[in-house]
């Protein structure tokens, strides 16, 4: 196992954050760390990284024991939500900054860093300074910079969080590519679900400083563990039957206009391009929520026939 987290322990006073808790990551692994706020995302890095004193267990990374090494002896980056670059250097100077302690010459020392600039698609920015760049740009620049020390696991506390939508889409598929072409270790932390989802290996989708549920994307989403992953994870429909939760995703409940005899009744619908929510309510009372795509069209008040099938949550 290339990271191992034995027993972590964490609390601030007598407020316990972290309790038993253990992972384990393999080499090459893109990690997702999700969760709703507060449940102990940041924490848990923080502990990798170093930046925190732990009340307890162990982290084993590439078979060395950093559980007590400063920061800058556990071959670990972090890249933060504000950047936390130098405002008064040049791109170049922030990202040679961390090779300063490595006792690597000056001239490799800046080929190093135009090779990553050229990696995180800054090339030509060398000598610009940090406050003539937008946010996109300070984080290629803020990557650059934890990437050019070679690091053995690189960690990322939700650092596309004060970028806008398209921006975040774009740099989230240049994180993957460069995880892929350095064939990197990465903790990413996110509390956004389309981002974990669609870079992520594996997720672990944490609450009040446990983790819930692991696994791909599909896994997590078609093979829930309990409710609080139910929840937190997607849109559902949640039936309560003689003690046990089914349940259903909007999107696997067919809707039909009735040929013979209709079975529910359209209560509300909510455009949003590609598809369309509904809110239908069947014979029985149940309130359902049901998701199509914008070619089948109908209006509040339409009577129409629904078709589903429960799950059991796994
Ligand atoms: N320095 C601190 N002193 C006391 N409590 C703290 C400290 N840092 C974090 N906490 C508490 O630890 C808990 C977990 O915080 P953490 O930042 O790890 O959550 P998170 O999942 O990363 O949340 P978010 O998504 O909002 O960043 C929270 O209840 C927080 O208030």
């Amino acid at each position: 196992m290339f990271l191992k987290i034995d027993n972590l322990k964490k609390s601030y006073g007598k407020n316990t954050i972290l309790e038993d808790f253990n992972l384990e990551i393999n080499k090459k692994e893109l990690i997702c760390l999700l969760g709703p706020s507060g449940c102990g995302k940041t924490t848990v890095l923080n502990c990798i990284g170093g930046f925190i004193k732990i009340n307890g267990g162990n982290i084993i990374l590439d078979n060395k024991n950093i559980t007590n090494l400063f920061p800058e002896d556990r071959e670990v980056s972090t890249v933060f939500q504000s950047y936390g670059l130098f405002p008064h250097m040049t791109v170049i100077e922030n990202i040679k900054y961390g090779l300063k302690f490595k006792n690597i010459a000056k001239k490799q020392a800046s080929s190093m860093a135009i090779k990553m600039m050229e990696l995180v698609k800054l090339h030509g920015y060398e000598n610009k300074k940090i406050n003539e760049l937008s946010g996109g740009e300070k984080q290629r620049v803020a990557l650059a910079r934890s990437l050019v020390v070679e690091p053995k696991l690189l960690l990322l506390d939700e650092p596309l969080s004060n970028l806008d939508a398209l921006l975040r889409v774009e740099l989230r598929s240049e994180i993957k590519r460069i995880h892929d072409e350095l064939s990197l270790t990465t903790i990413f932390v996110t509390h956004d679900q389309e981002e974990a989802f669609s870079i992520a290996d594996r997720i672990i989708l944490m609450d009040k400083g446990k983790i819930a549920d692991m696994g791909t994307a599909e896994d997590i989403y078609f093979k829930p563990n309990n409710l609080f992953t139910l929840n937190f994870i997607g849109t559902s429909n949640i039936i309560e039957k003689n003690g046990t939760n089914y349940y259903t995703r909007p999107e696997k409940i067919t809707i039909e206009k009735p040929t013979d005899k209709s079975n529910a009744i359209i209560l509300e619908k909510y455009f949003t391009g590609q598809i369309i929510n509904y809110k239908v309510k069947d014979k029985k009372g149940n309130l359902l929520k049901v998701t199509t795509l914008n070619n089948k069209d109908f209006k509040i008040g339409d009577n129409v026939y629904i078709d589903y099938n429960l799950n059991i949550i796994n």
